[in-house]
């Protein structure tokens, strides 16, 4: 092959697409699609990926592959694939789509180095520049910057006397570390100790040692502790070649020094068993099927999970697992290391840099058989899959926020196809979209209504916070929970205690009556704004003032909310004084391994309340929790975002799954202000089903997902006027070229209508069928590119957004 097909990173629209290069003779036989290669590119070096090689090029005067980086494929031809496929979907760079499917390690860092210029003689330099060039030609522009002003530079790179170009470098490489290796038998040690020179004590340590433990190599920092020796013994004896020193790599393996017990099948109940005979035998015949495993908290989904998992492994095929990055906890990764050990990967984002390329090479090089991981482990790079699993499907961590805006559960279907192998989804609150799926078939229906061995849920009591204050209690625990609180205290059982502070402080509410300000048009509260002290309709634009009484009750008390978990925790110890508290949140949980220590100390049973935000709210199994408390139920269902009833629906479901998963029965006090809100009382029924019945009626009368699909576009620019002229024209645009059926909403401004000095407009379209619509978006962004490129101007295009900020 002769030449290769490069996609280079350069992420714009005119370079999007695939570029010729020559391949240097002496690669011809290396160079494969997927390898990552430094190319020229006008003045600089770029990385590009190599996608096609060939014999033949249409164009003439190619430039060549200046280096290599890869020896081995970092993409498969499955990847490649999907890389294309994600641009079709997100209409996201070729670029970012494949570099989003590989650790951020190896993506490609640039340093930008002065040289001096091919002839340029040292003499004729202006003198201010001679230190830098007397011992070598290049120097990083970092460093010359620091004395010498960039004008200058830029007035010499003109006169020819220096260029600047670009290097490429790697963020992180392997980690190697030094070892020892013996270079004689072990049997001659004996001999060699004795012709040692008496005082050469450390060196004959070193011997005895190897001889002692009969090993042939260690780490050198191994043997220098072990061995209580020193680097200068043991060079004397690699000089004398009695030992050699070689670099080996290691993996820096986060979960080293754990041990993990090992656990093995349990015998799976009536329902697990009728749940994973569809999923077996999918596997089984290599047949893809996409599986809704719809079961309730403490069902026992994730043990149909291992046990599918394993029959996986057996067939020699490989697994992903997707959890969501907060339920990511040591209890979940010790569930999955303790049935299979070593043959896990873990990718997630409290590793380091380095952590998440080792364990995606051990995936690379076929070392591990699993991942268990947050959303980007979807694309793990296995090319025998047998079963992609994703958890708690209805998560919205799962959609990834930037671009390529893609959603993990597209991409497992979209691989699962191409590998002829299961999906199974599975959730206690499943999305619904996927649970309309699901009724209509397109999804095969997986049902776990019991919790394991019959135990039953937790009573679920809702306490209104309305009649608390009415009845004079100011602080934010209701009566009902403090006499709950002391009861666990007294019993030695262990209580978790939630704050949603998802939708905290925008929203205005009346404290007497609940009454939160809606929008007329939209159903959808609307948002405070402190500056000019307005509410704002983020769906339709409507505004009015903040009003100075309720206009349900005429009473004062109306303002917007907040509340941190700081607060709570200071409040609680005024109440519950003799309480241990374990505190979990941004806050606290920021260090590395933070989260787990406090998970340890909790399950240790060191304290008696988690008290927490969201992160606490899933994937937790403490035998000892018998109370779980939700401090305040409705913040979300205040979100501009027409999924709120769902999200609250799916939170507290999961909430209050927390409690009496074991032995001990549990409790559930939910206290709120809008208690007869329909997703807080079926979610405390655990009625799943009539809460899908009944908010799928308002997403069909307000022609929302999962009856119209949903893309937003989102234009940005430091001038407002440039927002509102360009999201016009969009919209415009758009309204002539899409179908009847199809509705367009806006211009209006973003939820968040200006970011780091940015402002944000957005137009949305609602559809049902509209073929041509990724075709017409590209359009647009194609339309605009002169100002995207040269105007600071930036249209983002969601697809299927999970939130309209
Ligand atoms: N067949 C079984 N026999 C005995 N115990 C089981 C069985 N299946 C699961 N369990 C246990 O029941 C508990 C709950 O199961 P599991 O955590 O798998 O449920 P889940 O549905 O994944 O829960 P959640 O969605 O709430 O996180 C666990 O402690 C698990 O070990
Ligand atoms: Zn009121
Ligand atoms: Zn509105």
């Amino acid at each position: 092959m002769k030449f290769a097909s490069i996609i280079v990173d350069v992420p714009a629209m005119q370079t999007d697409r695939a570029f010729d290069y020559k391949i240097p003779d002496e690669w011809q036989e290396l160079i494969t699609p997927g390898m990552r290669v430094i190319v020229p590119f006008g003045p600089r070096k770029v990385q590009g990926f190599v996608i096609e090689t060939k014999n033949h090029s249409d164009f003439n005067r190619l430039k060549s592959i200046t280096e290599l980086l890869d020896l081995t494929p970092c993409l498969t031809p499955e990847l490649l694939q999907v890389g294309h496929w994600l641009t079709e979907k997100t209409l996201c760079f070729k670029i970012s789509a494949f570099q989003v499917m590989l650790p951020a390690a190896m993506k490609a860092k640039y340093e930008k180095v002065i040289r001096l210029a091919r002839d340029q003689e040292l003499v004729s330099l202006p003198e201010m520049l001679l230190p830098y060039f007397q011992k070598t030609d290049q120097v990083n522009l970092k460093d010359i910057e620091k004395t010498i002003s960039l004008a200058f530079i830029q007035k010499q790179i003109k006169l020819g006397h220096l260029e600047l170009i670009y290097k490429v470098k790697q963020k992180t490489n392997k980690k190697m570390v030094k070892v020892i290796k013996l270079n004689v038998p072990v049997s001659q040690l004996e001999q060699l100790i004795n012709e040692l020179p008496s005082n050469a004590k450390k060196q004959m340590d070193i011997l005895n040692y190897f001889k002692l433990n009969s090993k042939s190599q260690i780490q050198l920092q191994e043997l220098l502790v072990e061995a209580k020796t020193s680097d200068t013994s043991v060079k004397s004896l690699i000089s004398k070649g009695v030992l050699i020193e070689e670099s080996k790599e290691i993996y820096r393996d986060p979960y080293q020094d754990r041990n993990f017990k090992q656990t093995s099948s349990l015998q799976l109940n009536q329902e697990q068993q009728n749940a994973i005979a569809p999923i077996l035998s999918s596997v089984k015949h290599s047949h893809h099927e996409v599986f809704l495993m719809y079961g309730v908290t403490g069902s026992g989904k994730t043990e149909v999970y291992l046990q599918s998992i394993e029959e996986v492994l057996k067939n020699g095929k490989e697994a992903i697992v997707l959890v969501p990055e907060i339920s990511l906890t040591p209890q979940m990764v010790h569930r999955f290391k303790g049935r299979f050990g070593s043959q896990v990967a873990v990718l997630h984002s409290g590793l380091s840099i380095g952590e998440k390329y080792d364990e995606w090479r051990k995936i690379q090089r076929k070392e591990v058989k699993l991942v268990v991981g947050a959303r980007s482990a979807i694309f793990a790079p296995f090319d025998n899959l047998g079963m992609i699993i994703i958890d708690e499907e209805h998560e919205s961590s799962y959609k990834q926020e930037e671009n390529p805006r893609y959603h993990a559960r597209d991409v497992a279907i979209y691989r699962a196809q191409l590998h002829k192998c299961p999906v199974v989804l599975g959730s206690a609150t499943p999305t619904l979209e996927t649970f309309a799926r699901s009724q209509k078939g397109v999804y095969k229906l997986l049902t776990l209504k019991e919790r394991v061995n019959r135990r039953s849920m937790p009573g679920v009591d809702i306490i209104d916070m309305r009649e608390e204050l009415r009845n004079g209690n100011r602080t934010m625990f209701s009566t009902s929970l403090i006499e709950k609180l002391q009861d666990r205290l007294s019993k030695g059982e262990q209580s978790v205690l939630f704050l949603n502070k998802r939708g905290y402080s925008s929203f205005v509410m009346c404290r007497d009556c609940g009454f939160v300000i809606q929008c007329q048009h939209c159903d959808i509260s609307l948002t405070y704004h402190r500056h000019g002290q307005k509410l704002k309709c983020h769906y339709c634009g409507h505004e009015e003032h903040m009003p100075k009484v309720c206009p349900e009750c005429q009473s004062e008390h109306i303002r917007f909310f907040g509340t941190g978990t700081q607060k709570v925790e200071e409040e609680l110890v005024k109440v519950l004084p003799e309480s241990r508290i374990i505190r979990m949140d941004v806050d606290t949980t920021g260090k590395k391994g933070a989260h787990e220590k406090l998970l340890t100390k909790f399950g240790n049973k060191e304290a008696d309340i988690l008290l927490g935000t969201q992160m606490i709210a899933k994937g937790l199994d403490f035998p000892d929790v018998t109370l779980v408390g939700v401090l305040a139920a409705d913040t979300m269902l205040n979100l501009p975002d027409f999924r709120a009833s769902e999200k609250t629906f799916q939170l507290l479901t999961q909430v209050s799954g927390r409690a009496g998963r074991h032995e001990l029965p549990g409790e559930v006090i939910i206290q709120t202000y809008a208690p007869e809100h329909y997703s807080i009382q079926l979610a405390s029924q655990y009625e799943y089903d009539l809460f899908y019945e009944q908010e799928m009626l308002l997403r069909k009368n307000h022609a929302y997902p999962p009856y119209y699909y949903i893309a937003l576009v989102t234009v940005s620019h430091p001038e407002i006027t440039k927002v509102v002229s360009v999201t016009e024209k969009v919209s415009q645009f758009l309204r002539r070229n899409v179908s009847n059926e199809t509705k367009i909403l806006g211009p209006v401004a973003s939820p968040i209508p200006r970011i780091k000095d940015r402002y944000r407009y957005q137009c949305m379209v609602k559809y049902k069928r509209e073929k041509n619509l990724n075709e017409t978006l590209r359009k647009i962004i194609e339309h605009f590119q002169q100002d995207i490129t040269s105007n600071d101007l930036l249209i983002t295009v969601d697809l299927n957004p999970s939130t309209m900020m």
